[in-house]
């Protein structure tokens, strides 16, 4: 399934024959172990072979609602198949989640322009599944499951999105009737972004303030019915919408929603964190952050999904690398693959090292969030913090070097990847869209920066620190002194800790001096560009570290050809980064130019290294070519063919001469002006 059957090119070829390590390894490794391979490669054709779902039609040619009109057609294609196989596999929770977990990357094959199911099948359930009391789940799971009602998650409102404690859509409490009544008091509080909120689903959870017994009680999820079951029509009250093209989600059918005096019966507000009383008194939750738990769940499986798409892009960028010749090095010689040119390697290579990492960090944050949702379950809230701030920093770093290194992998494929059946389209749209969604990147810099500030006093008060940041403990201790640097692994996790740590220092200063003439939160706002940077650095600490420790224990379990590419990955990684943030280091660390220039030259022998590895570890991502959809990405590397091929399709080329020239251009051609 995952190679077609096509003669492969012969330089492509070539490489793969030097590959000195084993690819499948790599592969069940990147996967979680060979049976998980053998899963996803037999849901991914489970799927992609279904002739119903048409994958030859290009839907990019497609008006926006034809668009949308196909991806909910081959949406349904899809679940309908995905019940059938869970069916098939013993039906238990644990094998849905297993389906929908390989059905991410397969469903970006199918609907490119994104999923107009996706919020159903994630924060929708997700909120009901960890939000409600135990009656509502009963009510609402199976219908949910059952996909009797479809829903979404409505939170963002025109007004605002970022600042979700000063949402202004209301949800009056009346005792008398036990109904809340909701609605929407200026144009601002319109819900405004919803996925599949637009024509797609009937019900959503809103989030609203809660009034009662004339106080309010700050945000509260709602479960609330937007569109009759049986004709779809918007219910009485509810204004509802599309909000228009965007730079991308084309498909996601993301919405506008307005309340005019709805109902909604008392069952519906989700209880299992706040609770109101039939009576109408409201009971406190042990901590009012509960109900932004879905945001956090989603947060952490951004981290994997940014890690795919960089694979994506990289496989993109490197196969059309080896195949690509162009300018010769030594003048009298053949033109070499792109590849050669060095800058080219140093456009790829650190990108394949980040998809690598980005994974290690996504299975040690998605281990984390498990054991810190199961003491929270008991009770204990103590970690929430912890985790929100990780889960922040690392959706922000991770998305935005996502978004950036797919654009350098576009841009690596010169002319050839501005076109649309280069693939890289989609992904750098999906990458920039995550930037901003499940929480805008500079904001949850600043969340991240909050728990670090407050770290930093705590050390500075000799109290005690998480694991993560305790190098804030070695910063102090040096007392002003600048850590020394040492050419290795850890000599480099040291040096970012130093630059993390001292950008926190000059942040907490800036604060501490702007104190004494303004308000802390004015101090807070005038320090903001510092404590963005801090953020930045310590998300990049805990990439390395958690890469170093990951990658160590890897190295352990693995033939010792591939131990070394994982080597060679760490250290790339590692290299690239203290390169790029060379400025910050300089700062806090002493640092010589000959120890840069030894980093520079230590980044040319590994990319020496990894030169012929690279193929070897994307072709270990395994991306199918229905799922990489790439002219200049395909296994077979038949790139120049393929190109021709696309272009050939493109409904201009369907008649050779276009209706416009006899309507407008001979016309004006004649015309002598
Ligand atoms: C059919 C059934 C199927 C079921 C199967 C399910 C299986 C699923 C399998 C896989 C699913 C994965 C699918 C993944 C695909 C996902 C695709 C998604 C598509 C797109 C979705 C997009 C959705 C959205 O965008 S939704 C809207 C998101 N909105 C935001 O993110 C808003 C951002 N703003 C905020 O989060 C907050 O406003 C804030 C945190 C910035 C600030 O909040 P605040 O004002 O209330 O706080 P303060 O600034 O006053 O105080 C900060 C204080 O609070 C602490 N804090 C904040 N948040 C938390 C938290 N969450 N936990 C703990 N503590 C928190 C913080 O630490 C500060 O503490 P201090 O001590 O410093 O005061
Ligand atoms: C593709 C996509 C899908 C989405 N899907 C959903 C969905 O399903 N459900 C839903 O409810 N929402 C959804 N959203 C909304 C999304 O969560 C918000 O757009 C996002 O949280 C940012 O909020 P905002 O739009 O209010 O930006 P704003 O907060 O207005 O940001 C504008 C600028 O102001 C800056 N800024 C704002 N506050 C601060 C601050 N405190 N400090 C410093 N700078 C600040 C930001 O950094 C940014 O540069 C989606 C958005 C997109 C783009």
């Amino acid at each position: 399934m995952s190679k077609n059957l096509s003669i492969v090119n012969k330089d492509l070829k070539e490489e793969r024959d030097k590959i000195n390590f084993n690819v499948e390894e790599f592969t069940n490794w990147f996967y979680g172990g060979a049976e998980k391979v053998k899963e996803k490669k037999y849901i991914e054709n489970y799927f992609l072979s279904d002739k119903d779902l048409n994958l030859e039609l290009d839907t990019s040619y497609l008006s926006y609602k034809d668009k949308y009109e196909e991806a909910v057609r081959r949406s349904i294609v899809v679940y309908k198949k995905l019940y059938k196989l869970h069916n098939e596999m013993g039906g238990t929770h644990e094998d849905f989640v297993k389906i929908m977990e390989n059905l991410r990357f397969t469903m970006g094959a199918i609907n490119p322009e994104g999923n107009p199911f996706v919020l159903h099948f994630s924060m929708f359930a997700l909120t009901i599944m960890n939000m409600t009391n135990d009656e509502q789940k009963a009510e609402w799971l199976p219908r949910i499951f059952n996909c009797n009602i479809l829903g979404t998650y409505a939170q963002t409102e025109l007004g605002h999105g970022t600042y979700i404690q000063r949402l202004e859509t209301t949800a009056t409490y009346d005792p008398k009737t036990k109904e809340f009544t909701l609605n929407s008091p200026t144009l601002t509080s319109y819900k405004w972004w919803p996925g599949n909120l637009g024509h797609t689903v009937d019900h959503a959870i809103v989030m609203a303030q809660l009034y009662s017994q004339g106080k309010c009680h700050g945000i509260q999820p709602f479960i609330v019915q937007l569109r009759d079951s049986e004709t779809h029509k918007p219910l009485p009250g509810i204004d509802i919408g599309d909000i228009g093209n965007k730079v991308g989600f084309q498909t996601v059918n993301n919405g506008f929603l307005g309340f005019k005096n709805v109902k909604v019966p008392y069952k519906n507000m989700l209880m299992k964190n706040s609770k109101l009383l039939e009576d109408g008194t409201f009971i406190k939750p042990k901590n009012a952050k509960l109900n932004y738990g879905t945001m956090v769940i989603i947060r952490v499986h951004m981290i994997i999904d940014a890690a795919c798409r960089i694979a994506k892009a990289t496989t993109i960028a490197l196969r059309y690398s080896l195949v690509r010749r162009q300018s010769p090095i030594n003048p009298n010689e053949i033109e070499p693959k792109i590849i050669e040119h060095i800058t080219q390697q140093n456009k790829i290579f650190p990108g394949i090292a980040k998809a690598v990492v980005f994974k290690c960090m996504a299975d040690y944050l998605t281990k984390l969030h498990l054991s810190i949702t199961q003491e929270g379950n008991t009770g204990n809230l103590a970690r929430m913090p912890e985790l929100h701030a990780l889960s922040c920093c690392l959706k922000a770093v991770c998305t935005n070097e996502d978004a950036k290194t797919v654009e350098v992998c576009r841009l690596s494929c010169g002319g050839h990847g501005f076109l649309r059946s280069a693939g890289l389209d989609d992904v750098y749209r999906n990458s920039t869209a995550a930037q901003t969604y499940e929480g805008e990147n500079t904001v949850m810099l600043l969340q991240a920066a909050r728990f670090l500030i407050k770290s930093f006093n705590e050390a500075r008060n000799g109290g005690s620190l998480t694991e993560g940041v305790k190098y804030l403990f070695d910063f102090i201790g040096r007392n002003g002194k600048r850590e020394i640097f040492d050419n290795s692994i850890n000599g480099i996790l040291r040096a970012i800790q130093a630059a993390a740590a001292g950008r926190t220092y000059i942040a907490w200063k800036h604060i501490e001096d702007d104190k004494r003439h303004n308000s802390i939160e004015v101090a807070t706002n005038l320090a903001g560009v510092h404590l963005t940077k801090a953020a930045e650095l310590h998300g990049y600490v805990c990439l390395l570290q958690v890469g170093i420790e990951e990658i160590e224990k890897i190295i352990r379990n693995v033939s010792p050809a591939l131990g070394l590419v994982f080597k060679n990955i760490l250290e790339l990684f590692a290299v690239d980064l203290i390169l790029n943030k060379i400025g910050d280091v300089i700062q806090h660390v002493d640092i010589s130019n000959e120890d840069i220039e030894k980093l520079e030259k230590q980044m040319e022998t590994l990319f020496k290294f990894f030169r012929t590895s690279a193929i070897g570890v994307v072709d270990g991502f395994d991306f199918s070519d229905p799922i990489i959809d790439s002219t200049l990405g395909s296994y077979d590397g038949n790139v120049y063919e393929n190109l021709i091929n696309a272009a050939r399709k493109s409904p201009l080329n369907q008649e050779d001469v276009n209706r416009t020239f006899h309507l407008y251009i001979k016309p004006f051609m004649k015309s002598n002006l």
